[in-house]
Parts: structure tokens; C-alpha cells; sequence
């Protein structure tokens, strides 16, 4: 497993991390997803990120970074990256293509690290869900028993838990059928660690605040095309692409919240039917 980052924090101050997910980059910069150019939402949302001047310790991109498998859409997302102010995690989607995701975002010097420990009190960890070349979910058990291995080293750690799909239903029934399939078995990894209160993950494209397991997870808008909460079929949603933000406090509490693009410039084509 790839290598330990460690990010130093000062005694008693909060770390902000902010989130960006499901970019759906392609190689041409003119290429578009539901009427969408994805790369010019990606580029609105991270100059609205400089123009609100909030600081952050850490960005985590939960996935779906790119939609063609292509290095180029994955040099997009590192361009856009190295303009911000903090080092970058990741980690898969469904539709990524790890050789070249790997790759490209390391010799941009993204760093490939899934373990993150934030101070004193905190660490991130990122699973990898993907199922390569299907939309739903599943850990491996690798990643399960990394994870426990991971949460068996640092019990004490508050820790926040990455991963790109939902680990319960999230109220769109076409959406649930591509949800994380052995969500019980993440369930029984974490049994013994009540201190991974937080989940968050992508991949629904839109704001959720639900509660799983005694445990809170969070989904949060795509920097693209949005998806309807609450529906059957497949139903695209009239919000701008937005970002979160997560405040750990020392005490274990975590703060959070969504923010979007202002305007309706980057609107999809409501007739589409899906991709
Ligand atoms: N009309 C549709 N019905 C069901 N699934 C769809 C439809 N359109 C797209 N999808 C899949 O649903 C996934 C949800 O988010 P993703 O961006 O991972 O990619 C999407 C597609 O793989
Ligand atoms: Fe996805």
C-alpha cells in the first residue's frame, strides 16, 4: 500500500479539508457530459474556491476524475490542482483508469497516499471501491483488511473514511443499484472503531446528509452535472456544481458545508437520458 502522509497541524487549531468530486474530465477541452463541458465547471469551481480566500489544510478528490480513461483528463485535474493551496489525496471512481490515473498524478506530484495523519487527533483514510468497467461498488478484501489494519494501528484517531460510492440507499432508486454491494462487510470492519463517525464519498452528484449505522455519511456535488435527489429514474438536477468543506475540531466534531457555483452558466441539457 502506498506510503503514509503525514500532515502536521498546530496544537488545539481546526484543519479544513475540502472536497472536490466527479470532475468527468475528457482529453479535449471543447468535450461535454449532458450538455456540461466539464472541464470549464472544473475550472469555475476552483476559481471560485481561490475567490472565497477560506483556507484549507488538504484537498481529497473522492473520484470519477476522469470520463474518457485518458492521461490527458487526468493532467486536466492535476493542472487545476497545482493552482491550490494545499496537497491533494485521491482515489477512484467508477469510471477511472487507474494505470493511467496512477501515473499521470504522480509525475504531477500528486502524492498516491490512501492514509492520511492530520495532527494529533485526526486521520483520513480512502478506500478504493471500484469495480473496473461496472457503476457499482464493492471492497475488496484487500481493502478491507487494509482498513483494519489501518483503524487497528491508531484506535484513538478520530477518522474520517473516504470512499467514491454510497454505502446505503440514498433515496434514488436508479442510483441505488450502483451503490457499494457489501456495504455489510465495510459495516463489520468498522464494528470495533466507534471513532470513524464520518463518511464521504461522490458519486450520487448531489447533497446528502444521512445516517448509516450509528455513523454519519456525507454525499456532495459533482463539479459537474447534477442528479435530482429522491428519484426513481434517472433525473438531472437545475443546481450549479458546488464543493464541501469539513472542519475537524480537536474534540472529534466534525463541521461541514456545501458551497456552489453562483449563476447558471453551467447548466446540463435537461432532455439527456443518461451516459
Ligand atoms: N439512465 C441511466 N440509468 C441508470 N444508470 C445510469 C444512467 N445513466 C448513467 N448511469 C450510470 O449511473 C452512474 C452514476 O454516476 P456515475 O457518474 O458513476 O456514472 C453513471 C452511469 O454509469
Ligand atoms: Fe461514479
Amino acid at each position: 500500500m502506498e506510503s503514509l502522509l503525514t500532515l502536521p497541524v498546530a496544537i488545539g487549531a481546526n484543519i479544513r479539508i475540502l472536497q472536490l468530486t466527479d470532475t468527468h474530465l475528457f482529453a479535449g477541452e471543447d468535450e461535454t457530459l449532458l450538455g456540461v463541458n466539464t472541464l470549464r465547471s472544473y475550472r469555475a469551481v476552483l476559481d471560485a474556491v481561490k475567490a472565497e480566500q477560506r483556507p484549507y489544510d488538504l484537498v481529497v478528490a473522492t473520484g470519477d476524475l476522469a470520463q474518457d480513461h485518458s492521461a490527458a483528463a487526468y493532467a486536466h485535474f492535476a493542472e487545476g490542482i497545482t493552482g491550490l493551496s494545499a496537497p491533494c489525496v485521491w482515489l477512484p471512481g467508477n469510471h477511472d483508469f487507474q494505470p493511467a490515473m496512477v501515473n499521470v498524478l504522480a509525475s504531477k506530484g500528486i502524492t498516491p497516499s490512501k492514509h492520511v495523519l492530520v495532527g494529533e487527533n485526526w486521520q483520513l483514510v480512502l478506500l478504493d471501491s471500484q469495480v473496473f468497467g461496472v457503476p457499482h461498488g464493492e471492497l475488496s478484501e484487500y481493502q478491507l483488511d487494509w482498513l483494519e489494519k489501518v483503524l487497528a494501528a491508531r484506535p484513538e484517531r478520530h477518522t474520517l473514511l473516504f470512499l467514491h460510492h454510497h454505502p446505503l440507499a440514498s433515496g434514488c432508486i436508479w442510483l441505488d443499484q450502483h451503490s457499494l454491494r457489501n456495504a455489510h462487510m465495510l459495516a463489520e470492519a468498522l464494528a470495533k472503531y466507534p471513532l470513524v463517525k464520518t463518511l464521504i464519498c461522490g458519486h450520487i452528484h448531489q447533497e446528502l446528509d444521512l445516517s448509516w449505522q450509528g455513523r454519519r455519511v456525507l454525499a456532495s456535488p459533482s463539479t459537474c452535472v447534477q442528479f435530482k435527489p429522491h428519484c426513481t429514474n434517472f433525473t438531472i438536477d437545475t443546481v450549479a456544481p458546488g464543493w464541501r468543506y469539513l472542519d475537524l475540531l480537536p474534540d472529534g466534531t466534525v463541521e461541514t458545508e456545501v458551497r456552489r457555483l453562483a449563476g447558471l452558466e453551467h447548466l446540463p441539457d435537461m432532455d439527456s437520458e443518461g451516459y
